[in-house]
């Protein structure tokens, strides 16, 4: 398969390593990234060993592609979109964090968009190098649920990689649940500096019980059945399993950049029918903190 990754940061690096093994692979990226890419090839450290060549630019190249694999932030979805024309693929598939993402990419582009979620974990330690920091897999499937060829020839494709990988017909459900894992941990580490495992029994797991139970609340208000037990237990899950993380909303406040608080936080707000006073309080502090270090 002619696979593009689009957002060659940490996870689009390292998804981009392990299908470089199977698959004809182009990294899109910023220097000195893609510099060092195309000089000495990727490493993949951690939880896996591999040395690649994938190609490497800083700009799409007008060329046809199989898929485009999108791993940019979500503020930076709009301009991958637009970018993604140029190369014409079949089949899009997003492994963002929040929602809007698929929407997004499939008003800009003539291709199949496919939502994924992805719970490796994936960190740019040097340019050229990526650090799988966990090993764990990606779902991916239609949009709106159900099945779909394009999306079993994608998850065979990944699954060729050596990518853990399940092809999902219940995307709308476990987008919502990632959502509430997401809503539950990162603005709420990322304002009390804490890793991922101080929300298991300290005092800072109850704001995000109660952020992730608002999320299953507006879930079932646009029709997905996602119970407040389960987006709780899915933070608790996540947030045990991970307890050494520093989630991505903190490392982006301690680098001093944008978070993705729009597409997690804000997505919640702006779907719910009735008010959502932990998300909205989230909300407003990160947006709050990126106004005041002119960010937004
Ligand atoms: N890093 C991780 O372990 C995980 C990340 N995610 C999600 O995956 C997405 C990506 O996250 P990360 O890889 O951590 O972010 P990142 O910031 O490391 O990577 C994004 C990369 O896209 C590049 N980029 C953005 N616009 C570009 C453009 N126009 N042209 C060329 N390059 C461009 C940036 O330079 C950056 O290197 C986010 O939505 C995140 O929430 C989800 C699960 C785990
Ligand atoms: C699952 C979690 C919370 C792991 O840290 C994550 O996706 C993130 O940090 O963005």
């Amino acid at each position: 398969m002619r696979v593009l990754v689009f957002g060659a940061g940490s996870l689009g690096s390292l998804l981009g390593g392990l299908l470089a093994r199977a698959h004809d692979v182009t990294l899109v990226g910023r220097d000195p990234h893609v510099e060092r890419v195309r000089a000495e090839g990727l490493r993949v450290t951690g939880e896996y060993t591999a040395h690649v060549e994938p190609a490497a630019t800083t700009a799409v190249p007008a060329e046809r592609f199989d898929l485009a694999l999108v791993a940019v932030k979500a503020f930076d979805t709009p301009a991958a979109a637009a970018a993604l024309d140029a190369a014409d693929p079949d089949a899009v598939l997003s492994v963002q964090n929040g929602l809007d993402n698929e929407r997004t990419l499939a008003s800009a582009l003539d291709a199949e968009v496919l939502a994924g979620t992805s719970t490796y974990g994936a960190r740019l330690t040097e340019p050229g190098t990526v650090d799988c920091t966990g090993r764990g897999d990606v779902a991916l499937g239609p949009p709106d649920g159900g099945e779909s060829a394009v999306a079993e020839s994608v998850g065979a494709a990944l699954r060729a990689a050596d990518i853990e990988t399940t092809v999902a017909a219940d995307m709308p459900r476990r987008c919502w649940e990632k959502l509430a894992v997401n809503a539950g941990i990162n603005a709420v580490t990322a304002l009390a500096r804490v890793e991922n495992g101080a929300l298991v029994d300290g005092a800072a797991g109850e704001p995000a019980r109660r952020a992730a139970a608002e999320v299953a609340r507006v879930a079932r208000e646009r029709g997905i059945e996602l119970s407040d037990d389960a987006a709780v237990g899915a933070v608790e899950r996540v947030a045990t399993a991970t307890s050494a993380n520093r989630s991505s909303m903190l490392q982006d406040v301690e680098a001093g950049e944008r978070t993705e608080i729009d597409a997690i936080s804000g997505a919640v707000v702006d779907r719910a029918d009735a008010a959502v006073p932990v998300n909205e309080t989230l909300a407003a502090l990160i947006r709050g903190w990126e106004r005041e270090r002119g960010l937004r």
